[in-house]
């Protein structure tokens, strides 16, 4: 488990983190999402004590990262899939960094295998294409097994089965009991196995929720047009069909379109329009973010 509490961090007047409070469970992959600049790298780079927050802690299991007596065995992160020697072979870069943090060399040969990087272990990194970089960086952060596992866009430069793999190893590791927190600018990927979801939007908190709640908000509603909508939001309230009048419409949630229809037609309501839509959880998070100050493009510059 990851405790957020507080975490600033401004860089001369701009506050890149503003006072983030979340927590992230074990057992479950949440994803943290947020458009360009929203401060995603600087709260994972706290988190790891390689940038100093303001103000504000965070702890791993309980226990702040500069207390942890063995970090690379309570968390494993990969913040910059670039960070590697190219001359070193990817065996050779793992059997260093295990050194580094002692840990037996023999973990070396388990995650070249989790990470499907076998038969190429004794190629050099800087022949490695971004895709088996960050296979590479991943088996670097599970050397020393830990609990906690932190990742900046490891999706990033994998090919469409790498995608699904990476997917498939977040679900295993959280099935463990491990936490996975994972940022990603692809939210419907991330929407796909995720759990939890935290969004941040120029460097403030917008959400800290279950993907479920998120979506739930945002349940297929079925839009009617009619001129009799006052007698029609009666009929439904009867039936326990929660509806609201919204411009105009009445929109109705957790229903179909068959279900409202007939309620009209037994009641002789003259219907105009009815139509069913749905959001996606990329809409909503976007329409979240977007209201924050650095999502919107920069606006054309004046001369
Ligand atoms: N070392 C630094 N010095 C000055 N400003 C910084 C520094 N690091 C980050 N920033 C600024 O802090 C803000 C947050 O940056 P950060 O890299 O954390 O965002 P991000 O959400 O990870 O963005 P992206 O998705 O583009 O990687 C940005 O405005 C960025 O320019």
């Amino acid at each position: 488990m990851i405790t957020v509490s507080g975490l600033t961090k401004q860089y001369g007047s701009h506050v890149a983190v503003d006072d983030l409070t979340f927590e992230v469970a074990a057992s479950r992959v949440t994803g943290f999402i947020g458009p360009n600049g929203a401060g995603k790298s600087t709260t994972m780079r706290m988190m790891v004590g390689l940038t100093r927050p303001d103000r504000g802690e965070v702890r791993c299991s309980g226990v702040p990262y500069r207390d942890l007596k063995s970090p690379a065995r309570t968390v494993g992160s990969v913040l910059d899939a670039r960070c590697m020697h190219p001359g070193r072979t990817a065996r050779n870069h793992l059997r260093a960094t295990a050194a580094l943090s002692r840990i037996p060399g023999s973990r070396v040969e388990a995650v070249l295998a989790e990470v499907g990087l076998e038969t190429a272990a004794d190629q050099r990194a800087g022949t490695f294409s971004l895709g088996m970089r960050q296979r590479l960086a991943l088996a670097g952060a599970l050397l020393g097994d830990p609990e906690i596992l932190l990742l900046d866009e490891p999706s990033n430069g994998l090919d469409p089965a790498g995608i699904r793999w990476l997917r498939d190893h977040h679900s295993a590791f959280a099935a463990r009991g491990g936490t996975v927190f994972v940022s990603s600018h692809l939210i419907s990927e991330l929407s796909m196995f995720a759990h939890d979801l935290v969004v941040i939007g120029g460097g403030k908190l917008l959400a800290a929720e279950p993907v479920v709640a998120i979506t739930a908000r945002n349940a297929v509603a079925v839009v009617i047009e009619t001129p009799d909508a006052v007698r029609l939001l009666d009929l439904l309230a009867e039936r326990g069909l929660a509806a609201d009048a919204v411009a105009g419409r009445v929109v109705v949630r957790g229903t179909s379109r068959a279900a409202v229809s007939q309620v009209a037609y037994d009641s002789g309501i003259h219907v105009v329009g009815l139509t069913e839509t749905s959001r996606s959880l990329e809409d909503s998070l976007l329409d979240m973010t977007r209201s924050s100050a650095e999502f919107a493009s920069a606006p054309s510059a004046t001369r």
